[in-house]
């Protein structure tokens, strides 16, 4: 059986996901923040944790991405992908709505749903949405937007469901385990993740890139997040399309690492959606074998 950590508490949509990812009989373990749910792994209270890491509206999740790169390293070997809209919930019985409670992301995705059925009502933050059902429940705030899975936990009354001011919202959720055990193989669809803190000089971060564009490596996401020590110096979030096993991939990394001794890597899973990389001319795997045995076939002085 495996302990899963998970950004709590019940009725998350990070629970929501956890439960896509788990396997029967795996314990899913809530926790009220993300640095909580990611320092259980990192301590080996779980053998994994599941965190929300991007969504299609409001961009990261800087906590995440702080954590992840921070302390302890840990490896991101599976993702997930659900589609994301509200339910709003409040006591049975409430006859005046007067404070909205929600995570900062669920609340920005509501806000012209807000201003148009509850106008005046005042918006307040919560750790996830969740912790603003429970909130609601003991009497702190009128409404929480919710998970739609959120009423299954809380004696909350729905008030609304499918609440979302843009619609086909998703978030993306990766599950992440200590280092030191076997990556997943790779399937032709997979995402490689790195963190980088490029140097504070002109074109660090476009010698970055270059060594990606160069081998025909498509970008999924670019996301730089302050380094915090020193002011103006940052951290570069990437991802891209392909696995680490792949000697084009493996190629890129190499370079990567030559240019930047400050680089970590977050992992190489396969995609919640499916997507198989795009390959450009001459940066196919095969390409790059072949390449590297006529090198070897010179050096043993077998070919010109
Ligand atoms: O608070 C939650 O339910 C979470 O899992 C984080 C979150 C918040 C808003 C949209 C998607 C995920």
């Amino acid at each position: 059986m495996t302990r899963i950590a998970y950004f709590g508490p019940e009725g998350t949509f990070t629970e929501q996901a956890a439960r896509s990812l788990a396997a029967d009989g795996d314990e899913l373990v809530p926790f009220e923040t993300i640095p909580l749910a990611l320092s259980a792994v990192r301590k080996g209270e779980t053998d994994a944790a599941c965190v929300p890491v991007e969504n299609s509206v409001e961009g990261v999740v800087p906590a995440t991405l702080d954590t992840l790169a921070e302390g302890e390293p840990l490896i991101a070997f599976a993702e997930a992908l659900l589609p994301v809209h509200f339910s709003v919930l409040t006591r049975p019985g409430t006859t005046e709505i007067r404070t909205v409670a929600s995570h900062p992301h669920a609340l920005a995705q509501v806000r012209l749903w807000v201003e148009a059925n509850l106008p005046g009502a005042r918006s307040v933050a919560t750790s996830s949405t969740a912790a603003a059902a429970v909130a609601v429940q003991r009497g702190d705030f009128d409404a929480a937007v919710t998970a739609p899975v959120a009423v299954q936990h809380y004696p909350l009354e729905v008030r609304a469901t499918e609440v979302a001011d843009v619609r086909d919202a998703r978030t993306r959720f990766l599950l992440v385990r200590r280092p030191r055990q076997p990556l997943p193989e790779p399937t032709g669809a997979d995402r490689t993740s790195i963190v980088a803190a490029a140097a504070n000089r002109t074109g660090a971060l476009a010698e970055l890139l270059t060594e990606l564009a160069g081998r025909g490596i498509n970008l999924t996401r670019l996301d730089a997040r302050p380094a915090r020590g020193n002011f103006g110096e940052y951290r570069f979030f990437i991802d891209f399309e392909g696995h680490v096993a792949e000697p084009r991939i493996g190629d890129a990394l190499t370079a990567l690492r030559r240019r930047c001794r400050n680089v970590r890597f977050l992992g190489s899973h396969p995609r919640a959606d499916g997507v198989r990389a795009t390959i450009a001319e001459s940066a196919g795997n095969e390409d790059f074998v072949d390449a590297a045995d006529w090198v070897a076939a010179v050096r043993r002085g077998e070919q010109a």
